[in-house]
């Protein structure tokens, strides 16, 4: 079990806080989501909880451990833990194969090839095997990152934005395989992304951060459920913000699914702008006393106005 308790963090150069009243348990084999904007503080809470850097106010333990930074530790990290990065170091005039089997026992060659296909195979690499790191992707290298970090076998596995360079149908699948493979040997995993579709359908946990603060946490339903500001549900998809007295006594903050054309007039009488397509349907923005609503909508809206109501399956 990880226990993170940051009072607050400073880096020594200036005096800003980045991180304060940071508190959370990590149950083994479970997946936390740290969600929060650019520059929230994402990486250097994982490099906190990695030991790059110290720790003056607060406490990080791993089942009671209490695990230190730099000041303590001649070699920054720790053994049970690895940290995957979008910075990648490897050894690029050797093969994806020799990259990987690096960080195996090398007692067993049989055992360790086998490894080696396991690894590979998670990471939809085994066809590049035998090819040489330095002429894959950077989408690939990240890859072979990955299954390096997995090699060590860690107990806890840190994911700052992994797939930044992966293209989204290989990620969806690479994430698949990914997170069946650490919870099938649970390995518990903390996952840095600004990615909300990747925290709500990867992870059991969301910590969702504002300006270095944990603003709302629990399991990734109830964080969705219960986000209740424009920046939290922003994560989710495009808010409108609908007046008080129009479908309540109160403002409230509407995701596009949430809205839908009423064939009656309503009071949400909307102006029509703009429409993106998105594959399975149309992202429609309008125009309401002078503020933007947006909507799904199933075809290219036509109408210049149309009346909006609250969709019945939204909620
Ligand atoms: N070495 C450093 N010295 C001083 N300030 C730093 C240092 N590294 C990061 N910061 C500052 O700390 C804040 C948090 O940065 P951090 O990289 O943790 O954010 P992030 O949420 O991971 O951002 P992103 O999603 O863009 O990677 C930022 O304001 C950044 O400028």
């Amino acid at each position: 079990m990880l226990n993170v308790n940051i009072q607050s963090f400073k880096y020594p150069t200036t005096e800003k806080v980045i991180l304060s009243q940071i508190n959370f348990l990590l149950k083994n084999g479970e997946h936390l989501a740290i969600l929060g904007e650019s520059g929230c503080g994402k990486s250097t809470l994982l490099h906190l909880i990695y030991g790059l850097l110290n720790l003056d106010s607060g406490k990080i333990t791993y089942n009671k451990t209490p695990l230190f930074g730099p000041s303590h530790n001649l070699i920054p990290g720790h053994t049970f833990m690895k940290l995957v990065s979008q910075e990648v170091n490897l050894m690029p005039y050797t093969s994806v194969e020799e990259n990987v089997a690096e960080h195996l026992s090398r007692l067993d060659l049989t055992e360790d090839n086998n490894r080696v296909n396991e690894l590979l195979e998670t990471v939809q690499l085994l066809s590049y095997k035998n090819q040489k790191v330095q002429d894959l992707s950077g989408g690939q290298k990240q890859r072979v990152s990955l299954a390096r970090a997995l090699a060590k076998q860690p107990k806890i596995l840190l994911l700052d934005e992994p797939f930044s360079s992966i293209d989204t149908f290989k990620k969806n699948a690479l994430r698949r395989t990914l997170f069946r493979y650490l919870k099938k040997h649970s390995i518990s995993c903390v996952m840095a992304t600004h990615d909300a579709n990747e925290a709500l359908a990867f992870a059991d946990t969301i910590a969702l951060l504002e300006n270095g603060t944990i603003i709302k946490y629990g399991a990734a339903k109830d964080v969705y459920d219960a986000a209740d500001s424009v920046y939290e549900k922003g994560f989710f998809g495009e808010v409108s913000v609908i007046p008080s007295g129009i479908f309540s006594q109160e403002e409230q903050l509407l995701l596009p699914h949430e809205l839908t054309i009423s064939e009656e007039k309503t009071a949400l009488k909307t102006l029509i702008e703009n429409a993106y397509f998105q594959g399975s349907h149309y992202l429609v923005e309008g125009n309401f006393r002078g503020k933007k609503v947006y909507f799904n909508h199933p075809t290219l809206v036509t109408e210049t106005q149309v009346y909006l109501k609250l969709s019945t399956h939204g909620k």
